[in-house]
């Protein structure tokens, strides 16, 4: 029987990007390809997953790794006013084959780095909400930086919008963002996409310059509805 290694589940609202304050469970996978340098989230495999039975209350329920897609579906369908659910992580599309078979009352919300093309294939017809990362490293952090950029373009081709799913872009933007790299990537892919969410970083000291977030807004509106929305469940201290 399949079963994975989840470190939280949990229920808030969606903190990032368009539908910023809907109301979701957040189910977070532990492993992950990437080694993204602004990364705020630990991605190591734990023994138990935290599961916050109640709401807000911040207590939590250590339940044994690994856990099977029955008993997640059953946590996640403990909450009530769900809008959706959010799959991330670590890299959620590395457990495409457990996604597949999760059986909840309200539709997935898949966030995912968008690097691995045949996982993106299994779960196009599962997902309803696909919020893509672009994912400008520093050379340094790619082991084949050329793959890394047609296997990105792959994953929005197969999650592209659709009368039955939305896919968006949020590109992280750090002081190290080059124009050059962002256009070239923006213009391959914006015919997949609702809309573009610039998210400068939240660190401090990595933060690009409002000017900057306001120049790249101006050159992409031309071509995609393109907003700039920061991290916002950082802000009241949410989950
Ligand atoms: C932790 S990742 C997990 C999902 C998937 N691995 C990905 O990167 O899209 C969830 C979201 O948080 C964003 N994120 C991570 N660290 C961030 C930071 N320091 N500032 C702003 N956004 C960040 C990621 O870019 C991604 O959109
Ligand atoms: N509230 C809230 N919104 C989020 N949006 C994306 C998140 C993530 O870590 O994937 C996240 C998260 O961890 N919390
Ligand atoms: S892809 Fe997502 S989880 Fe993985 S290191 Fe980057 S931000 Fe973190
Ligand atoms: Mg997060």
């Amino acid at each position: 029987m399949m079963r994975t290694t989840l470190s939280e589940v949990f229920c808030s609202v969606q903190g990032e990007g368009p539908y910023v304050g809907c109301r979701q469970a957040f189910v977070r996978f532990t492993g992950c390809n990437l080694k993204c340098n602004y990364c705020d989230t630990p991605v190591e495999a734990t023994k138990v997953c935290k599961f916050e039975a109640v709401p807000g209350s911040n207590k939590f329920h250590e339940i044994e790794n690994p856990l099977s897609p029955e008993k997640v579906s059953e946590m996640i369908n403990s909450y009530s006013g769900l809008h959706s659910v959010s799959l991330t992580g670590g890299e959620p599309l590395m457990n495409a084959d457990f996604i597949n078979l999760l059986k909840t009352k309200v539709p997935l919300y898949l966030e995912s780095n968008m690097t691995l093309p045949r996982m993106a294939k299994k779960v196009k017809d599962k997902v309803s909400y696909v919020s893509g990362d672009v994912k400008l490293l520093p050379h340094s952090l790619l082991e084949d930086p050329e793959l890394h950029l047609e296997s990105t373009i792959e994953c929005f081709r197969t999650l592209k919008v659709t009368k039955d799913r939305d896919c968006f872009c949020k590109i992280v933007v750090t002081k190290d963002t080059s124009e050059d790299d962002i256009e070239g990537v923006v213009g391959a892919i914006s015919g997949y996409i609702s809309c573009l969410i610039l998210q400068p970083v939240t660190q401090k000291a990595m933060q690009p310059e409002p000017g900057f977030l306001l120049k790249l807004q101006e050159s992409f509106l031309n071509e995609i509805d393109t907003r700039i929305i920061p991290q916002t469940h950082k802000m009241w201290g949410c989950l």
